[in-house]
């Protein structure tokens, strides 16, 4: 029987990221050679039981104009929407590469970003928001990926796996959305706790949903803050951002990004 690594002679060296609990496998794609349409592998490898196991799959590949691509796939297989969590995460791995310095400018599937590394902590630069849609009870938007905001009581023992199923299908339709819930801390912040489409299950920080939070608290005048810490149940996170008349700009997300381990696809 042949093995995968027979059908795709690519380089399996891979590496493991986590942001404040978003994990992901990250694979040097500048070669080209990932065969990054088989949805299959690429869940497979995500898969916790049957495979390394991450919320997602980054590959970093060459640009022309910037310095990497970031290509990223939810742990279903599929190419995703942005990551912030993710996006922050290549950072760090572009910097382990040698190919950035401190600042950089790279592409993802939402456009351009901007970062900074500084030690383990990278800030990420995100795309503008300039619409936020009010429902009954909640928020929605696209911070990168698409957001449902919505503030509730006791978040630590909420349900987020079931409420978070059953909004992300009831609500918006296969396509789905990510479904966030939020409540005020004593420290003047604001904790989370994300459901994320394409992984189907909660996750332990999402870096798009904190943004969202962010401007959503704002928005709704829960804060006058324009520099908010947003606390994942993985770690916590810092969303700057500047907004006129309903339009947010400059919007940065910051945290920790960390290489956690290093090893080799064998099938
Ligand atoms: N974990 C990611 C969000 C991924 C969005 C993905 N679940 C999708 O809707 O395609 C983050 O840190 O922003």
């Amino acid at each position: 029987m042949l093995s995968l690594s027979l059908y795709y002679p690519m380089e399996n060296t891979f590496y493991k990221y986590q942001g404040t609990g978003n994990d992901f496998v990250m694979i040097d794609n500048r070669n080209g050679q990932f065969p990054k349409n088989d949805t299959k592998l690429i869940a497979k490898i995500c898969h916790r039981r049957f495979g390394v196991g991450s919320d997602g799959l980054i590959l970093l590949e060459n640009d022309k104009a910037t310095d990497f691509r970031m290509v990223y796939f939810n742990a279903d297989g599929n190419e995703g929407s942005m990551c912030g969590n993710g996006g922050r995460c290549i950072v760090a791995f572009a910097h382990f590469l040698d190919i950035i310095k401190r600042d950089t400018v790279f592409i993802a599937v939402d456009g351009l970003h901007e970062a900074t590394i500084i030690g383990d902590v990278v800030s990420l630069k995100m795309t503008d928001v300039s619409e936020i849609k009010e429902k009954s009870s909640a928020l929605f938007m696209n911070t990168g990926s698409p957001h449902h905001v919505q503030m509730v009581k006791e978040l630590k023992s909420f349900d987020v796996a079931k409420e978070g199923a059953r909004m992300r299908y009831g609500i918006y339709g296969e396509k789905g959305s990510n479904i966030n819930f939020v409540e005020a801390n004593a420290e003047g912040g604001f904790d989370i706790r994300t459901y994320e489409r394409g992984v189907e299950d909660e996750t332990l920080s999402c870096g798009t949903g904190v943004t969202a939070v962010a401007l959503s608290m704002y928005h709704l005048g829960k804060t006058k803050n324009k520099t908010i810490a947003v606390n994942a149940l993985g770690g916590n996170l810092e969303v700057t951002f500047e907004e006129e008349q309903g339009f947010y700009n400059n919007i940065y997300l910051k945290g920790e990004a960390k290489q956690v381990f290093k090893g080799e696809l064998t099938w």
